[in-house]
């Protein structure tokens, strides 16, 4: 299964003293060598951590996929249009969260989705949308036009009894079916971590996870590489 890589948090380190240090450049390529098939990272309307030069400068050095998570607003529309990451994941924002909540509202934005879809596929760049692993959210995402469907995991993370964790499990084993059948790819993210992933390369609709937090605090300890290499054994399917 595929890893992605959200390198946000290198900056989040780097802001803290507001200088250089530690580059999310040189963690996006720290990580593309590793072995993850792409680097993610969330250009935030507040700018906390990863900033517009950040991704400019990303967009010059990742040679794997460059995913942009990013709300769906006309400022962050132009950016991707001038940036062109290989990916668009939108994701729903509010200034005051710690991280993302929860699914795009897909229901409220539909009117205008396929509308802001369409010049980010005229110019190459496919767009996945981050939502609940629900039917109706991952029919309107096919209909509005998306690539691929990025199941949020985060609800999953949080569970706190085995039997929970299987319920949810079971919800996203079957959204992530749904959206095969309509020709989605399907991605799986948010709150994943080195207990909790595994279970998704089970699920083999699943192409692959996005993971941010746990792989940076680990890396902490262990530095990036090894802690890229620890999730990516996790995740592995034997043929
Ligand atoms: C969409 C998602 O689950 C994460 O990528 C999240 O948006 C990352 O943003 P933060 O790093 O600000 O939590
Ligand atoms: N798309 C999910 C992501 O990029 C990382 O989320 P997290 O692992 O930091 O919770």
């Amino acid at each position: 299964m595929r890893l992605s890589v959200n390198i946000d948090h290198i900056a989040t380190l780097r802001n803290a003293r507001n200088e250089f240090d530690p580059d999310p450049v040189e963690a996006a390529l720290i990580a593309e060598k590793s072995g993850a098939a792409g680097i993610v990272c969330h250009l935030r309307e507040d700018r906390r951590h990863i900033r517009d030069l950040d991704l400019e400068r990303l967009r010059q050095a990742v040679t794997t996929k460059l995913d942009l998570e990013m709300a769906m607003t006309q400022e962050m529309q132009e950016i991707a249009l001038k940036t062109k990451p290989e990916l668009v994941t939108l994701v729903p924002e509010k200034r005051e969260e710690l991280t993302t909540e929860g699914g795009f509202d897909i229901t409220r934005h539909y009117k205008t989705l396929a509308e802001f879809i369409k010049p980010l596929n005229d110019a190459s760049i496919a767009v996945s949308i981050f939502i609940e692993p629900e039917q109706k959210s991952i029919d309107l995402a096919k209909k509005a036009g998306a690539d691929i469907v990025e199941l949020h995991t985060g609800i999953y993370s949080l569970k706190k009894t085995d039997d929970e964790r299987e319920k949810e499990l079971e919800k996203i084993r079957h959204a992530a079916l749904f959206a095969n059948t309509l020709g989605l790819s399907v991605v799986a993210g948010h709150g994943l971590n080195y207990r909790n992933a595994a279970s998704f390369s089970r699920i083999m609709q699943i192409e692959e996870v996005s993971i941010g937090h746990a792989i940076i605090a680990r890396a902490a300890f262990t530095g990036l590489e090894a802690a890229v290499k620890e999730m990516l054994q996790l995740l592995r399917r034997e043929a």
